[in-house]
């Protein structure tokens, strides 16, 4: 029996509810088969393209009306990690109830605690919200100076705020007694809510997005799992990424995935964050694996037919 994290890209759950459901309700059967093979599961998930529409729709409704006022980043997450951990509730016990197995499901609201002092408040570089064309972001910068827009691995221009690095699971005893009683855990989505610690001890919410990648290595460290499974929107990592001589990889070692981050083969912001947070899984401990596969495959992944494999 394993204990397996499995982190979900928010950019891989669709752009609205209907399409978030359908892939999540697509993704369960993998999910429980693994259950059903005898491992223990904790899903994690992203929140960049949902935690960006629930602040844009409180910011935009907030100029038209003094009814409804503007959402700071922190309870934008904490939104996310609803409406996301709804629908994976929904999803995994109806297919808990279609293979007839007594598991229970819960969400976490999570909080994970970073450091005030974190440079990466001063350099915001995690992409949220959806994706603009050139014209689009540079005219939206003109109208909102304060908002950094940059270009999210070739794939269009994207809203990038501050992600300081995940420093400790603020809800992690009550995510392993969940687990000990046959729990499977939803937790730290988005990355986590993240909070620093004031001058009275008490956790206040910091305007930033966690990376989940990040936060899921944290996870799976702070639960002793032996698997950390990343699911996205692309079937293996790739060096020579969107060249003509693109090689897709089935495995690597750390030291290879470490010399490819060197050479700048990863996205900034997408592949690179879950390269790194593999790299650090799998050295922090012994017998530690990570997987790097899509959603829609996750099945063969979890079978070793899928995906790129990273290993000490
Ligand atoms: N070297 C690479 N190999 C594969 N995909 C890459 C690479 N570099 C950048 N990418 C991009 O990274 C994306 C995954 O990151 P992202 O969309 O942020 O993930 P998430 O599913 O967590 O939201 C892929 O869909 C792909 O577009
Ligand atoms: N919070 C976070 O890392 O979200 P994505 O996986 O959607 O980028």
């Amino acid at each position: 029996m394993s204990r397996i994290v499995i982190a979900l890209g928010g950019n891989a759950l669709g752009n609205n509810a209907q399409e978030q459901q359908r892939m999540i309700d697509d993704a369960a059967p993998s999910l429980i088969g693994l259950i059903k093979q005898g491992h223990e599961i904790i899903v994690s998930h992203g929140n960049g393209p949902q935690v960006g529409m629930i602040n844009l729709a409180f910011d935009s409704a907030s100029q038209k009306t003094d009814k409804i006022a503007k959402m700071e980043l922190p309870e934008c997450t904490a939104m996310s990690q609803g409406y996301i951990g709804y629908h994976l509730q929904k999803g995994i016990l109806k297919e808990l109830k279609r293979v007839g197995m007594p598991w229970h499901v819960a969400t976490v609201v999570t909080q994970v605690e970073v450091d005030g002092n974190d440079p990466a408040f001063a350099h915001p570089s995690k992409p949220i919200g959806a994706f603009y064309d050139a014209e689009t972001a540079e005219e939206m910068m003109r109208q909102h100076p304060e908002t950094v827009f940059a270009q999210d691995s070739g794939r269009g221009w994207r809203r990038m705020v501050p992600s300081p690095k995940p420093v400790s699971i603020v809800e992690r005893d009550s995510i392993l007694n969940l687990l000990d009683h046959e729990f499977i855990v939803i937790a730290c989505g988005g990355g986590g809510i993240p909070v620093i610690k004031d001058a009275d001890g008490n956790y206040q919410g910091v305007s930033a997005v966690i990376d989940k990648d990040s936060a899921s290595a944290e996870l799976a460290d702070a639960v002793g799992a032996q698997y950390l499974f990343i699911l996205t929107a692309v079937d293996k990592v790739a060096v020579n990424w969107g060249k003509p001589d693109q090689k897709n990889l089935d495995e690597m070692t750390v030291e290879q995935a470490q010399k490819y981050c060197e050479e700048g083969q990863f996205g900034a912001g997408s592949m690179l964050p879950k390269v790194q947070a593999a790299i650090q899984f799998v050295k922090s401990g012994e017998n530690r694996r990570a997987v790097i596969a899509s959603l829609e495959k996750a099945p063969l992944a979890m079978r070793g037919l899928s995906g790129t494999l990273i290993h000490a």
